[in-house]
């Protein structure tokens, strides 16, 4: 720290030297803290990076100004305490910076995120900064509405219990008219799925207006409801250019019947919030579509983790939110995917490195999120899945629905049975990850739908390499 004439003298001194780098700093319970993977320019040692980052995501700018005497600075600054290197990548350091709770308005992610990401991201003392983790104290939690429903209603309002639920995303996403996209959705809940959804670009076009597919949706899943005995969904997308037009669709869902509804990223921390207070107070599951995030997530070096955007949405209050298959086309390391569904599903998580997970995380009671395991997976997945994602979760089969050559309802039947199927291995007590095929070959003697599943898609696997590993230690990808 600066002598006090330095210190308050007029012009420019290291962050470091403000007050923002203060090693033998203890978090207090109450603080937020944040974990940022900081990559310096030359020069800048790690210490002022974190200093600069923690000072310019609170009070700081890059000049001393006399008017922080005028406030109790000590207590508002964000304290950087602790600066790591990160195992395996030369250059770049874990910073870990403390925020005091006053910072922040209460029960707004809007407000949260302009704070800690708002400034520091194009900051020219770094090469690169990523959001690697956060610890929202439970002073802070208890501020947040959570989860409309949460995992254990939503199963109450299903009344389906002890195995994952089946979705199905309707392809192709756009050019369907409503009539036959309506029948896509009959024919997959009759064929055994619990919810089929809107793609995330399918809101409003020329081609069909929203109020025309939700009629037909509608009419598709009363059907599918009288047809089967199931309750049965279909996640109505509802974004849109305004919020009055979101709380239009959204009104008119739930006049149709319907238990849930559908938003994307897109419509941003405000919208997400205000439609997870109007699906609470209308008894309707609200379904976020992560649509966008892999813009920001993706990359190690640079971005917000989705264990962050995981744990602001748990906040926000949504349902479900898409968050990784592991094997299907998109990005999804085991043990990144593994934490992610930790933030989103316990009540209180230890910190585990392995998993990208670098606090403790106590949520107070909030309801957890359902999340949603999307993108490129099909039947000859199901034990693999099932492993890597548990019971909580809705698997989509999108195109291993629709793609079915014996039709969508029978694309439907071949997940529901390879599901049924795995699930009875695995409360019979059987190691159903290494039994898995043997299991899904005897299910397929009964059921010419899965034995043509398997045939045309079971060799199919995407074997990429991961790009977002945790650093901690080197997870194979698996395939
Ligand atoms: O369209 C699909 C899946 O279609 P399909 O099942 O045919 O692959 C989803 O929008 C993406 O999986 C979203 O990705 P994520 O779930 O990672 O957000
Ligand atoms: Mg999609």
């Amino acid at each position: 720290m600066a002598a006090e004439n330095e210190r308050w003298g007029a012009g420019v001194i290291p962050y470091a030297e403000m007050g923002y780098w203060q090693p033998d700093y203890e978090p207090k319970p109450s603080d937020v803290l944040a974990a940022f993977r900081v990559t310096p320019q030359d020069g800048v040692p790690p210490e002022e990076a974190g200093a600069a980052v923690a000072g310019e995501s609170s009070t700081a700018t890059w000049t001393v100004v006399w008017t922080d005497r005028l406030t109790t600075y000590e207590h508002y600054q964000g304290k950087c305490y602790r600066v790591d290197p990160v195992p395996g990548q030369p250059g770049q350091h874990i910073a870990y910076i403390a925020y005091d709770l006053d910072l922040f308005e209460e029960g707004s992610i809007a407000n949260l995120t302009s704070s800690i990401i708002g400034n520091v991201f194009g900051f020219k003392a770094l090469k690169a900064l990523r959001l690697e983790d956060m610890r929202i104290p439970p002073h802070y939690t208890k501020t947040f509405q959570g989860p409309a429903h949460g995992i254990v209603m939503e199963r109450e309002y299903l009344n389906k219990y002890g195995r994952p639920l089946l979705g199905a995303t309707v392809k192709p996403k756009l050019g369907l008219s409503a009539r036959n996209y309506g029948r896509v959705v009959f024919e997959a809940l009759r064929g055994g799925l619990d919810f089929t959804k809107d793609d995330e670009n399918i809101n409003s076009q020329p081609f069909m207006r929203w109020r025309d597919r939700f009629l037909f949706c509608m009419e598709g899943v009363n059907r599918a409801q009288a047809e089967t005995g199931e309750i049965k969904g279909h996640y109505l997308n509802v974004t849109a250019a305004t919020m009055e037009d979101m709380y239009e669709r959204a009104e008119f869902a739930k006049e149709l019947g319907s238990v849930v509804v559908m938003i994307d990223l897109t419509v941003g921390y405000t919208a997400i919030q205000s439609m997870a207070k109007w699906a609470r107070a209308n008894g309707v599951l609200l379904h976020l579509h992560r649509a966008g995030h892999s813009t920001y997530t993706r990359q190690k070096n640079h971005g917000v983790s989705f264990r962050v955007i995981a744990k602001w949405m748990r906040l926000a209050g949504v349902d479900h939110v898409h968050a990784g298959t592991v094997v299907g086309k998109l990005e999804g390391d085991p043990n990144s995917v593994a934490g992610f569904y930790d933030v989103l599903r316990v009540n209180k998580a230890d910190p585990d490195p392995a998993k990208g997970l670098y606090f403790e995380q106590d949520w107070a009671s909030m309801p957890g999120v359902m999340p949603v395991a999307s993108g490129g997976i099909h039947a000859g997945q199901m034990h693999q899945l099932l492993d890597h994602l548990g019971e909580d979760v809705v698997l989509q089969f999108g195109g291993g629905t629709i793609g079915h050559p014996m039709g969508i309802a029978a694309g439907a039947t071949a997940n529901r049975v390879a599901l049924e199927a795995m699930i009875k291995a695995r409360n019979e007590g059987r190691d159903f990850l290494a039994e898995g095929p043997d299991i899904l070959r005897k299910a397929a003697r009964h059921s010419r739908e899965l034995d043509t599943a398997l045939a045309l898609w079971g060799d199919v696997s995407f074997d990429y390499d991961s790009t977002d590993t945790p650093d901690v230690i080197d997870t194979p990808t698996l395939v």
